[in-house]
């Protein structure tokens, strides 16, 4: 079965979309990690092999693990001037150190990579100035950057194993976001040549679109039913991008069986960057969390207004569990503290993804092996743990849930 379908966060796994860490974790000169949104430089082998682990782990579930890259690829090759306007865009967003001639050298160079698979990794994995011959004629612009520090003519895509942000799937459709960083707005091309031009998945209704104006990421797009929606004011997502994403799913599109959005207000920084960092669901009736975020939180309800482009909302002020048993239609919500509620543990592990796990089925998750506090209070709880390596892909700074992208779960 091809298509999207997803409407909740835990109703069983049966499809999921992650990219294998490529080359790009290569390309990363150490003194632009923080432009480049990572916190160390991992060792490649060992994250593929943590990464595999991951796609394994849900293989023996029965999950269909699809690959960004290849889905791409395939796109390319049911259509190649599909692979020619990607390239067009891909180019001009890819902020190419050099003039004119620079940009020649690296279309020609692009070009001649004739199998797509390749030719995606190698967009993905980014250009060192050791890989192409340097312009003969030279405008000034790119004899100027031959002397330059830098040794990319395109920057790697290193974020892109974290497919759970570039785009979001919503029941049958898609939020294809605008991102909050120039260096990850890149990955979210390669949704749009998913979702506009391979042959399973073109035609995907949009709930937002990449050219919008405000910020949005797939890390704060939890889907709590059919019909309820909730969405992180963030670091990442503007309040003004949820207001339009409301205005697109209530009034400009059709197809979305969304009928409330609650938008949790969490703390602006890189720790909690988005809802999933601090909050995933685990069960019918249980949710990790960050112990920090409560008491802070301000959870505001959307819903459709009663003219023609109008959207209602609404301030909750009764305790998260008691707004989550009401956005769920369930009674008695648990939340289940990163770190067992110990302040330190909490912070360490909440840093390393304690609360970002990704649900297989109700009560069985995928979680990091390092948070061993947080994995020992869920195993009490009675959840299903399963447990993967973590050492490198951690250091990006996500988890199972970051490094995944639900396509088809069953309804609940
Ligand atoms: N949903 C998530 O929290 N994704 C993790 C993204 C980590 C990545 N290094 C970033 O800063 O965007």
């Amino acid at each position: 079965m091809k298509g999207i379908h997803v409407t909740s966060e835990i109703g069983k796994l049966k499809q999921v979309c992650l990219h294998r860490p490529g080359d790009e974790l290569l390309n990363l000169p150490p003194f632009e990690l923080e432009r480049l949104l990572f916190d160390d430089v991992p060792f490649l082998e060992v994250a593929q092999a943590e990464h595999d682990r991951f796609a394994e782990l849900m293989r023996e579930q029965g999950v269909e693990v699809l690959y960004l890259e290849k889905l791409v690829a395939e796109a390319f090759d049911a259509d190649p001037t599909a692979r020619q306007d990607f390239l067009e865009e891909y180019l001009a967003e890819a902020d190419i150190k050099g003039g004119k001639a620079m940009v020649q050298v690296v279309r020609e160079y692009l070009e001649s990579i004739e199998d797509n698979f390749e030719f995606v990794k190698k967009t993905m994995a980014g250009i060192a100035k050791s890989e192409i011959d340097m312009p003969t004629a030279l405008d000034f612009e790119s004899m100027a950057f031959s002397g330059e520090q830098s040794d990319l003519v395109i920057d790697p895509m290193p974020n892109l194993y974290f497919t759970r942000d570039p785009f979001a799937t919503v029941g049958e459709g898609v939020s294809l976001n605008h991102m909050y960083s120039v260096t990850r707005n890149r990955e979210t091309l390669y949704g749009k040549y998913v979702f506009t031009r391979h042959p399973e998945y073109a035609g995907t209704a949009l709930w937002y679109n990449r050219d919008a104006k405000f910020s949005i990421e797939g890390g704060d797009i939890l889907n709590l039913s059919k019909t309820a929606l909730a969405i992180g004011i963030s670091q990442r997502t503007q309040a003004a991008a949820i207001e339009q994403i409301a205005q697109n799913i209530f009034w400009k599109t059709e197809g979305c069986l969304i009928e409330k959005i609650f938008a949790f207000d969490i703390p602006n920084n890189r720790a909690m960057m988005h809802l999933d960092t601090v909050f995933t669901q685990i069960d019918m009736d249980k949710f990790t969390i960050h112990p920090a975020i409560m008491g802070t939180l301000r959870v505001f309800e959307i819903t459709k207004g009663a003219h023609e482009g109008e959207i209602e909302v609404k301030e909750h002020t009764d305790s998260l569990e008691k707004i989550l048993d009401y956005a769920l239609g369930v009674d008695g919500v648990k939340l289940i503290p990163c770190g067992g509620g110990d302040p330190i543990a909490a912070a360490r592990e909440q840093w390393n993804d304690g609360s970002n796990t990704l649900c297989i089925q109700p009560g069985q998750i995928v979680v990091y092996q390092r948070n061993n506090v947080t994995n020992d209070v869920l195993y009490k709880e009675g959840l299903d743990l399963l447990v993967m390596p973590s050492a490198e892909l951690s250091r990006g700074r996500g988890g199972p849930r970051c490094m995944s992208m639900p396509f088809q779960r069953e309804d609940l």
